[in-house]
């Protein structure tokens, strides 16, 4: 099973401020590779999005790039639960899937949408890098009633929904690690792949990402959507 998608709603006021208060151009044309290799790179946070098949992706994509695919009927859902406000760089092989699948990304609110003209047939011809890692599996997903049993204690339990292609998410992983590690007397930390828990997602009406949720003695004490600081999370975890 493929990613899901993510949403990164609010003020991300790092980097993806940024990127979210870039121009927004629904007409945007397609970039030459060279373009759109360089745009990629002043958008640390966007999304890259490969929509052809898993098989093709498998032999060679870009860097950081998610797979879903164009001709797969989920592509409309899981497009659905991106964040409109984080750009978009859509490429397929030579240029006609990532044409269409850009038109409906616009058509659907997208606010920075750029495609790769060519594809990676033009990108590799233009001797950009290619990374052939593949994504990282997913593991099964938790019942809510496994959830609730795992939420119920008197520490304080920090959960961490998040998904491989959420930029933000990435972003706050080393610091919920660190309070995993650090603060294990005080704080059970969980963290919940959306993509590998799509029910669960769904009954708690996460639809957008990241989201932490803090609870104790199985009460949700707090919440937050959208990128959020260490020190922010902290202070929640220390009052
Ligand atoms: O759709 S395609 O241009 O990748 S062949």
């Amino acid at each position: 099973m493929k990613k899901f998608i993510l949403i990164v709603l609010i003020g991300y006021s790092i980097g993806l401020t940024g990127c979210a208060n870039g121009q927004a151009n629904n007409t945007t044309p397609s970039l030459e590779p060279i373009a759109f290799s360089e745009k990629l790179t002043q958008s640390p946070f966007a999304i890259v999005l490969d929509v052809r098949t898993p098989d093709e992706f498998s032999k060679g994509h870009l860097k950081n790039a998610v797979n879903f695919n164009w001709n797969d009927p989920s592509f409309a859902s899981k497009v659905a639960k991106m964040d409109k406000e984080t750009p978009v760089f859509v490429y397929c092989l030579s240029g006609g899937r990532s044409a269409a699948a850009a038109k409906q990304l616009r058509e659907q609110g997208f606010k920075e949408v750029y495609e790769l003209n060519g594809g990676i047939l033009k990108w590799k011809a233009a001797n950009l890098p290619i990374d052939t890692d593949t994504q990282t599996s997913v593991s099964e997903g938790i019942t809510l009633e496994a959830f609730e049993h795992v939420i119920n204690s008197e520490k304080k339990v920090l959960v961490d929904f998040y998904a491989e292609w959420c930029a933000p998410c990435k972003k706050m992983e080393p610091y919920i690690n660190e309070i995993s590690k650090n603060m294990s007397d005080k704080v059970k930390v969980v963290r919940i792949d959306v993509d590998a828990n799509p029910a669960l997602s769904e009954a708690l009406k996460i639809d957008a990402l990241p989201v932490l949720h803090i609870y104790q003695n199985n009460k949700r004490i707090w919440s937050h959507t959208g990128y959020i600081t260490k020190e922010e999370v902290l202070k929640q975890l220390k009052d």
